[in-house]
């Protein structure tokens, strides 16, 4: 699938590997719209956008996930800026085993949310013109992660959901792909910010950060990488690609038809 003038939407776009995403996309011709709760720091990320793209090329739109609200408006928007949506980058998260429920409502609930509002106006069988959605799981929506379960468990949903709408989407003729990226350790804002995140589990930090130095950290262009051959490979359906520090692999799953 070439991405030229295709309409993208992308939810926790203003760092991180979300920022990664859009910068992608962009780069292979896509128009962007920019979801995210951090208004200054999109705002800044969107001028460095508009002089390299042109101020067209993208749009930021103020979105909590958590708010069914919120992402209707900012779907709409981007309808009427630019004429449709093809691709929807499922992305915002948090890791706060503290706040464990607000970790489910905004990495479970509202990428749920955010898929279901936006089949609405991409689905072929109500108009729409079908696409792709890429969900940003992790390695630990692959196996458990012991320093982080109800992360590890939002993660695990995603893939679920993911594989499960896959599927859902090829019988029902929705004309939409859906597919997961599973990253390792991924030098962000969120992994910086592990030491005050993990809750009753920080005691378990030390392991955990063994493991990181096992296992190696990777950047956040390096998934964008995988989100775009999962964006435009358009044999890729129900795919989940697990990429960490020198490695990336398809995981296979079983079909039960
Ligand atoms: N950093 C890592 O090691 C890994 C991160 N991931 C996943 O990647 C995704 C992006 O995370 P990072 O870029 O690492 O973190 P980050 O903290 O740098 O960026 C997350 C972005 O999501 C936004 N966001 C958070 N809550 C939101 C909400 N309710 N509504 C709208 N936007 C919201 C934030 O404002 C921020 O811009 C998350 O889903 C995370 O779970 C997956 C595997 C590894
Ligand atoms: C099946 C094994 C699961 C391994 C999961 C690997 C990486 C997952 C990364 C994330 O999704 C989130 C980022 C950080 C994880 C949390 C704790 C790491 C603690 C190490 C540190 O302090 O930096």
């Amino acid at each position: 699938m070439a991405l030229n003038d295709k309409v993208a939407v992308v939810t926790g776009a203003a760092q991180g590997i979300g920022r990664a995403i859009t910068e992608i996309l962009l780069q292979n011709g896509a128009k962007v719209a920019l979801l995210d709760v951090k208004e200054t720091e999109a705002k800044t990320l969107k001028k460095a956008l508009d002089k390299q793209y042109g101020q067209e090329k993208s749009l930021f739109l103020k979105c909590n996930v958590e708010s069914e609200e919120q992402i209707k408006a900012a779907l709409q928007r981007t309808v009427e800026t630019f004429g449709g949506i093809d691709i929807v980058c499922n992305n915002a998260g948090i890791l706060n085993e503290g706040e464990w429920e607000k970790t489910v409502s905004i990495n479970l609930v509202g990428h749920i949310k955010v898929a279901f509002l936006a089949l609405q106006h991409m689905n072929k069988l109500t108009g729409g013109r079908g696409g792709v959605m890429v969900g940003t799981a992790s390695m630990a929506g692959l196996g458990p992660f012991f320093t982080c379960p109800v992360y590890s468990a939002t993660k695990h949903g995603v893939v679920g959901f993911t594989r499960s709408m896959a599927m859902a989407s090829t019988a029902s003729g929705y004309g939409i792909r859906f597919n997961a990226v599973c990253p390792g350790f991924v030098q962000t804002d969120l992994q910086a910010n592990i030491p005050v995140n993990l809750g009753q589990f920080s005691q378990l930090r030390d392991i955990a950060k063994q493991l990181e130095e096992k296992m190696g950290i990777i950047t956040p262009s390096v998934v964008a990488e995988c989100v775009l051959e999962l964006v435009t490979d358009e044999t890729k359906n129900g795919e989940a690609i697990l990429v960490k520090h020198n490695e990336k692999t398809y995981v296979p799953f079983p079909n039960p038809i």
